[in-house]
């Protein structure tokens, strides 16, 4: 290998890791598919691991009994190990054992100084954390067992602030460890594998990117490293104009700009982490979304290109609250008011996904999180009425027209809708859930 040969990052998200069969057709995408030049591989939890962390932690917070559940997800991490062993010599399975005892010992560590004297979000990322530690050493010694592939730690090696559970990168900072640790190790491999959503801070302690942010570390990487390309390995053909979990005859897209995709990333395409787009744009390095099912098909690059008018994109976020809030003497919804409100909302972090206005009442539309539409209700519940529903549903169709939206619409209540040149947007009660204060 030759030190000046381009770099390749490859993505594998929790669904491509699921269990032994998945994690099998990773190291078969990586053989065929890999090249020879250098790789650096990014992975994310298995399966459903995060969730399953963040019940755990939740639990040790709120002392609760964890043991079933931190058993469980150990079982499920040994058995899937234990299903690849016939595929390994000695030392592999070892090496995948002894880095499950290290690991999940850890965690029981950790989970035991968890305590609800100390702040929540900085806790969480010190116990959700683990779920890429642990798939990211056991990919490595997957990988290693066939061709050398090293483990490299991101905590190391990305660099944040502390702002817990959606930690802000120090990009300076990150490309100079990059530059200097990763080209090395590389050089010597060829392959390294690395954990996706986790960054470290300057003390030490572990950080996450927010959830789905493994995307986020792909671009990251390839942005200080300079990388040929992204690909990031899906259970869908490539990116299309809606999510096929919830709507029939979707399209794909051949190639998309940058700038499209961004905007669906922001509007709620979870294929996508959000923060991914900017980084590759900057630099330019085009993100392939492939299906690991399908490792030969095209899929989508999503580049710098110009395109014509796009079929309307259907995007949906589930588990959406409309929060709205009146001056408790009537007088009408004022600057300083919405300066008060915004301030609130940055604090208890809760993001605005839309927003409208009248004469005495502001509406915002957010995610829902009780712990944080708690901390908002205590410091605005003076100064404001303020109502909410929560079990809704946000809807964007981009590049609408008559009969998308109609689609969309038909038969559902909607309690706010909105429109631009290009964009389409309604909270409408979901079909599942309903509740309001
Ligand atoms: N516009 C879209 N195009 C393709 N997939 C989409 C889109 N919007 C949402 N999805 C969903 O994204 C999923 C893949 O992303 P994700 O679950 O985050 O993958 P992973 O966690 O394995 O990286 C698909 O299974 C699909 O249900
Ligand atoms: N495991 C983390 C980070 C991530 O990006 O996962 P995935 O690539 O499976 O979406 C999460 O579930 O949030």
């Amino acid at each position: 290998m030759q030190e000046s040969a381009p770099l390749k990052v490859y993505k594998f998200g929790g669904a491509s890791v699921k269990d032994a069969a998945a994690i099998r057709n990773l190291r078969h995408i990586v053989q065929q598919h890999g090249g020879h030049g250098p790789l650096l591989i990014v992975v994310s939890a298995m399966g459903k691991t995060t969730n399953a962390l963040e019940d755990i932690f939740r639990r040790a917070y709120e002392q609760e009994e964890y043991t079933p559940q931190l058993e469980r997800l150990e079982a499920f991490h040994r058995e899937t190990a234990r299903e690849l062993a016939p595929d390994f010599g000695s030392t592999t399975a070892a090496a995948i054992e002894q880095g499950f005892d290290e690991t999940f010992s850890a965690l029981r560590h950790q989970l035991s100084t968890v305590s609800a004297a100390r702040e929540y979000d900085e806790q969480y990322d010190q116990i959700v954390s683990f779920g890429e530690l642990l798939s990211s050493r056991f990919v490595a010694a997957v990988l290693n067992d066939q061709q050398p592939a090293r483990w490299a730690d991101c905590r190391t090696l990305i660099r944040t602030d502390e702002n817990w559970r959606e930690a802000r990168v120090d990009w300076d900072l990150t490309a100079e460890k990059l530059r200097a640790e990763l080209p090395p190790l590389l050089q010597e491999t060829g392959i390294v594998v690395t954990q996706g959503f986790l960054g470290g801070t300057a003390s030490g302690q572990t950080t996450t990117l927010g959830r789905e942010g493994s995307d986020y570390t792909a671009a990251i990487l390839a942005y200080c490293l300079n990388a040929e390309s992204v690909t990031i390995w899906k259970d869908v053909a490539g990116l299309l104009n809606a999510d096929p979990k919830f709507f029939p005859d979707t399209v794909r897209y051949p190639e998309i700009s940058y700038q499209e995709t961004i905007e669906m990333a922001y509007y709620g395409a979870s294929v996508i982490h959000p923060k991914t787009i900017k980084p590759l744009a900057v630099r330019r390095i085009p993100l392939l979304v492939k299906s690991f099912l399908d490792p030969g098909a095209e899929g989508t690059v999503i580049h710098d290109c110009r395109h014509g008018l796009l079929v309307p994109a259907f995007i949906r976020k589930d588990g959406q609250c409309l929060i709205s809030f009146e001056s408790k003497d009537l007088t009408f919804i004022s600057e300083e008011n919405l300066e008060v409100i915004f301030g609130a909302l940055a604090q208890a972090r809760l993001k605005i996904h839309l927003m409208q206005n009248s004469a005495i009442s502001f509406s915002v539309c957010t995610d829902f999180s009780s712990y944080r539409l708690e901390k908002l209700l205590a410091v605005l519940r003076e100064q404001f009425t303020i109502h909410y529903n929560t079990g809704l549903e946000l809807y964007t169709i981009k590049n609408y027209d008559a009969e998308s939206i109609q689609r969309l619409t038909a038969g559902r209540e909607l309690l706010l809708e909105q429109r631009s040149r290009q964009t389409f947007q309604f909270v409408c009660r979901s079909s599942h859930q309903e509740a309001a204060q």
